[in-house]
């Protein structure tokens, strides 16, 4: 008997293709209201093409994303899965700042087992090469790029106030009548970890025993994760901030993993109007983001990636590739 070869047409979205193809490992973003931050993840899965991944991008949307928006997303070749949000103790919003809540929903990830270990990235995140090789980091870490304390988005804090960052611990000495030096705290915009039942009842228990804090979802997984945390190096995930807080510790030609993440940086709400926007390696960041985003020939449907999708799936070795019939 002739052995079982699965057909793979060649606009398919076949998800189910993609997971068994994929080895159990997968990218994954997450993605709340009726917004533009849709373009963000349109452009984080071209990237990600681009950048000649094997593994799918799972996005993990919540009930008020429109459907306008998943079709555009399973059309661009994403795995649309919907999760309910997980809101914080009730009435203690107010701790964490109103623009991070939403983000208390991302912990619902970690029950997506069907996936052995995924990366996540923020939908503000661009991949410009490929970072496939983090999947073989050692089980049983969290990995994520140590934060900066700089901006003014840390205001609050006494790290802040005396001007202390992990970034360049040796310039400001954490002064001892402030207690224990606080421990390495990572940006949750980008973070290679493990899916687990067990984890995800455990972290959703915890929530809700614990006291909402500024950067809310980003806090409690620090707080969380603590003793399972592993620095990786910052061009994972460059905080555009660095760029002018720390620029001893960018290798601009190194980066492969860039975070949008102050507000006016947005590649699709750029003005280069607000301050430090105007700079000319933001302007370079901002325009690489604009030609991966505006690139036809990296759309999913795009005939010239029917080659580089039988690649990914001869590579990942789950399924045969046969072309589909020709029309004549
Ligand atoms: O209206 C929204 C707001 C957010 N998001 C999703 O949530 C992510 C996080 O929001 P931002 O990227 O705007 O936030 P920052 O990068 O400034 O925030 C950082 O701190 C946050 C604290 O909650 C999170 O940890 C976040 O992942 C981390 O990068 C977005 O990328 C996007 O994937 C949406 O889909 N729609
Ligand atoms: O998650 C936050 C956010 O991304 C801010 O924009 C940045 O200034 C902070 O360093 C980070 O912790
Ligand atoms: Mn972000």
């Amino acid at each position: 008997m002739a052995p079982v070869i699965t057909t793979v047409a060649q606009n398919t979205t076949d998800a189910q293709a993609k997971v068994a193809g994929s080895g159990g490992r997968a990218f994954v973003t997450f993605l709340a209201g009726t917004g533009d931050y849709v373009k963000g993840v349109v452009g984080l899965a071209k990237g990600l093409r681009k950048a000649n991944t094997i593994y799918p991008l799972v996005v993990a949307v919540l009930p008020d994303v429109p459907e306008e928006h998943r079709k555009i997303l399973t059309s661009q070749g994403c795995i649309v899965r919907e999760i309910e949000p997980v809101y914080p103790p009730e009435n203690q919003t107010q701790f964490a700042m109103a623009y991070y809540v939403i983000n208390y929903s991302k912990l619902r990830i970690w029950e997506f087992v069907e996936y052995s270990k995924m990366i996540y990235l923020d939908g503000d995140i661009q991949v410009f090469e490929n970072i496939d090789h983090l999947f073989d980091l050692p089980n049983d870490y969290f990995y994520a790029v140590k934060d900066c304390f700089c901006e003014a988005t840390w205001g609050h804090t006494p790290q802040f106030q005396i001007g202390y960052c992990q970034q360049c611990p040796n310039n400001v000495e954490w002064p001892s009548d402030f207690g224990p030096k606080p421990p390495l705290y990572f940006n949750a915009g980008m973070f290679v970890y493990e899916p687990n039942l067990d984890t995800y009842r455990d972290l959703l228990e915890k929530l809700r025993v614990t006291k909402p804090t500024s950067f809310a979802e980003q806090d409690f997984l620090n707080m969380y994760f603590n003793d399972k945390y592993k620095p990786i190096p910052n061009i994972y995930n460059l905080v555009l901030a660095m760029l002018w807080r720390h620029p001893e510790n960018v290798e601009l030609e190194k980066v492969k993993v860039v975070h949008y993440c102050a507000a006016v940086s947005k590649p699709w709400r750029y003005t280069g109007k607000e301050e430090n926007m105007e700079r000319e390696d933001i302007k370079m960041l901002v325009k690489k983001w604009w030609d991966i985003y505006e690139d036809e020939s990296l759309d999913y449907n795009n005939p010239l990636n029917v080659d580089r999708f039988k690649a990914v799936l001869l590579e990942a070795g789950g399924v045969k590739f046969v072309p589909a019939p020709s029309a004549a």
